[in-house]
């Protein structure tokens, strides 16, 4: 496969880096700072020192003073090996949090990113990329870069002070381990260009595992476990994917162990030479004892440092590979601030109750073949109730998504009040919604907040919410009422509800938000015959003065409602009233008449006492 070229430089990428360093942790770069000079003054009188006692046993010096320059050399290495660890805890506790940053600032964009660019899967992908290669452990890319560049400048600096003492006294010394440095490096990026083009692979196959591992493990498939064998799939794919991670593994091992042996092939050459070299000289008395003694520790020091630090620039450039994903997603616009509304725009919009009109309106899910909602027209007026029905897939959801303007049409216009809906700032439009969606979302917070989205909830208006919504006496139950918390992930002692209990807590938070528009999508889909009953008539209640869309697939409920639009294959195929739809006799009303026959089905009882559908 060709090698693509990396999008941001490895200079690109460090600037960036050292952005975030500044932004989060300005102290990060002294404790680089520190270690460099920890590092070289290490370095330096580890291999000066030995050399210079040798020199002084050479010239008989005085013991005390020899004594003297031993216990100092030890006592500076004491220091430095403490500084150095010191400062290692730090950086690497500092270089960890600013992953955990860095990691919360990719789900902050997520919330941030319209809701549309989301949903695309090429954005997906890059985002559980992003994590994976950049954020999810120690030696992903937004950690490796700072250990890297660290021990990189490290390293450095103390080579370059050896590279001065060496290549004075043996030129050819420092040619040959500079020869074997670029074959090992030669090595490694054979190795990283193979890692390059097979990356995505591994991320994958991270993402997919740990979805098995994840819901493997997960308590609440218990029941599908034992009674649907799920298990049996979970571990066949678990056991498949792990078997291509093996073989990603070994091929990763193989590719790594074979550029390693090559440089490790050139330095032993290397070490056998040098050493072999300096034995000689030695021998032959070209070096006194003390100078054989320095070039030995220097030798041996150029050839640690070399080997490190090629190492570290190979680390450096695999984690500036591995932001890519990173920078990508982070780069991704989020929208310009829209200009306030003009006086007349936001009068207009603060108009009671709110009319929204779709005017030709189209809509086609990001990379999908065919549109899911094609020239849909209608108007929904002030203070009107809507119901929206049609069979699964039909395009209702998406319908309700793109009049809150979570999604925007690709096609078409949307007007709020008569203003195009497209020029409200997104806080604006949301502020005008409040949607109970099909699936609940409990967080882990009390029922209280969990009702007014709010860590200091109102009471009263909490209370009011949750009587509208018929959980008084449901919350009333629990431990500690309206402050008792809810799911065990972060409270040992949260309650868990009931699905239908869950579902009115979300119409009890649509109810507290009291937006002038409430979208019900499927709100009694949980809900058991009484409750569902209950929410029938309170609608009419709930939704005085509001406008409202009200998604169901109970043609019984849509009774309620002023006008009806029945929605088949993105279209609107019907519109009216209940009464209207039923005397078209078409599609509605077949609907309608399936789903009444079980309901009016006479209940007797035979002669033998078993009860029958007459
Ligand atoms: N994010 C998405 N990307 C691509 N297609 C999508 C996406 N979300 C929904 N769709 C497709 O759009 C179509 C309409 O989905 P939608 O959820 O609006 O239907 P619905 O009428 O609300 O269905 P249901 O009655 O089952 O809730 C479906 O074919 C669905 O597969």
């Amino acid at each position: 496969m060709a090698k693509k070229k990396p999008q941001y430089s490895l200079v690109n990428n460090l600037r960036w880096y050292f952005r975030q360093v500044q932004r989060y942790f300005p102290g990060l770069k002294w404790d680089i700072l520190g270690t460099v000079v920890v590092t070289a003054l290490t370095g330096v009188i580890g291999v000066i020192v030995p050399a210079w006692l040798v020199g002084l046993l050479a010239s008989r010096a005085h013991f005390s003073y020899f004594v003297e320059v031993a216990l100092g050399m030890a006592v500076a290495l004491a220091a430095a090996g403490a500084a150095s660890t010191f400062l290692k805890f730090y950086a690497d506790a500092w270089g960890s949090n600013l992953r955990a940053k860095l990691a919360v600032a990719l789900h902050q964009l997520t919330y941030q990113m319209p809701y549309q660019q989301l949903q695309t899967p090429h954005v997906q992908e890059q985002f559980h990329q992003s994590f994976s290669n950049a954020l999810s452990w120690t030696l992903a890319g937004a950690e490796a870069i700072f250990r890297s560049t660290k021990g990189l400048l490290a390293d450095g600096v103390t080579l370059l002070i050896f590279t001065a003492t060496l290549s004075a006294f043996t030129p050819w010394l420092f040619v040959l381990v500079l020869v074997a440095a670029v074959i090992g490096y030669w090595g490694l990026q054979s190795y990283r260009q193979w890692y390059e083009t097979n990356k995505a692979n591994w991320a994958t196959q991270r993402r997919q595992t740990s979805y098995l591992g994840r819901t493997a493990y997960a308590l609440e498939n218990g029941k599908d476990m034992r009674l649907y064998h799920i298990g049996d799939w979970y571990q066949s794919h678990y056991e498949a994917l792990l078997q291509a991670r093996m073989h990603w593994q070994r091929a990763d091992s193989t590719r790594t162990a074979v550029a390693e042996l090559i440089g490790d092939v050139a330095g032993f050459v290397r070490d056998g030479a040098a050493y072999t070299m300096l034995v000689l000289a030695a021998a032959a008395q070209t070096l006194s004892i003390a100078q054989f003694t320095l070039l030995f520790g220097v030798t041996n020091q150029f050839v640690a440092l070399t080997n490190g630090l090629l190492m570290d620039w190979h680390q450096l450039q695999k984690a500036s590979l591995d932001l890519q994903e990173l920078r990508a997603f982070t780069d991704h616009q989020t929208p310009a601030p829209t200009q306030p509304l003009a006086a007349a725009d936001a009068s207009q919009l603060a108009k009671r109750p709110v009319t929204i009109q779709f005017e030709h309106v189209s809509y086609l899910y990001p990379e999908a073949e065919n549109p899911t909602l094609r020239d849909v027209s209608f108007t929904l007026a002030g203070g009107e109730r809507l119901a929206l029905v049609g069979v699964n897939g039909a395009g209702k959801s998406t319908l309700s998504k793109l009049m809150m303007g979570l999604l925007d049409p690709t096609s078409g216009t949307i007007r709020i009040n008569g203003i195009d809906a497209a020029t409200l700032p997104p806080q604006t439009r949301y502020a005008l919604f409040a949607p109970v969606f099909q699936e609940s979302t409990l967080i882990a917070a009390d029922v209280a907040q969990n009702v007014a989205m709010t860590a200091e909830p109102d009471a009263r208006r909490v209370q009011a919410a949750l009587k509208q919504a018929d959980l008084t006496q449901t919350v009333a139950d629990l431990k500690q009422g309206v402050h008792t918390q809810l799911t065990r992930n972060l409270h040992d002692d949260g309650a868990d509800l009931s699905g239908g209990q869950a579902q009115k807590l979300m119409l009890a938070r649509a109810l507290h938000k009291d937006a002038p528009v409430l979208i019900l999508d499927e709100p009694t889909a949980a809900l058991d015959a009484i409750a569902e009953s209950a929410v029938y008539q309170m609608y009419a209640t709930l939704t005085t003065g509001k406008t409202s869309l009200f998604i169901s697939h109970r043609l019984a409920s849509t009774r309620f409602c002023d006008q009806i639009i029945f929605l088949a294959d993105g279209r609107i195929a019907e519109q009216g009233t209940h009464e209207e739809l039923l005397n078209a006799h078409g599609r509605y009303a077949e609907m309608y008449a399936i789903q009444s026959k079980y309901y009016q089905k006479e209940v007797k009882q035979d002669g033998s006492g078993q009860v029958v559908l007459g």
